[in-house]
């Protein structure tokens, strides 16, 4: 089974994730690809990558995300969120982020890491 990555962006930079998806089309294929569910028909529909889409994120996808967490299914989540835009879902927000660190699972949280943790993984 391939490895798996979690894209997560919140509205006002899921413009940002799918430029950083195209730009990383090479690296990003060879892994399954999961995302929050708005994120994910926005990458299906805008990149060459087939992502499998969980719930929205204010309707439970964070939780899904995290759920896979703790199941140790992800290699890593890339997850563009807006700090500066109050989320009607913080807290599945903030427990996506503290699963991440509970699991010791590496989490960008904005492109220059996320551009880090890709150009770590193409030395695997
Ligand atoms: O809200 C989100 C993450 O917290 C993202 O959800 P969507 O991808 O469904 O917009």
């Amino acid at each position: 089974m391939a490895e798996r990555i979690a894209l997560v962006a919140h509205d006002k930079k899921k413009d940002d994730l799918i430029k950083f998806a195209q730009n990383h089309e090479s690296i990003l294929k060879k892994y399954e690809l999961i995302a929050t569910g708005t994120t994910g028909r926005k990458l299906n529909e805008n990149t060459n990558l087939e992502v499998i889409r969980m719930a929205s994120g204010p309707l439970g996808g964070d939780q899904q995300i995290g759920a896979q967490i703790t199941d140790n299914l992800l290699k890593a989540v890339i997850f563009l969120r807006d700090p500066l835009t109050a989320q009607p879902h913080e807290p599945d927000v903030s427990a996506l982020l503290r699963v991440c660190d509970v699991h010791n699972v590496p989490l960008a949280t904005n492109l220059a890491t996320a551009d880090m943790i890709l150009e770590s993984l193409k030395n695997e």
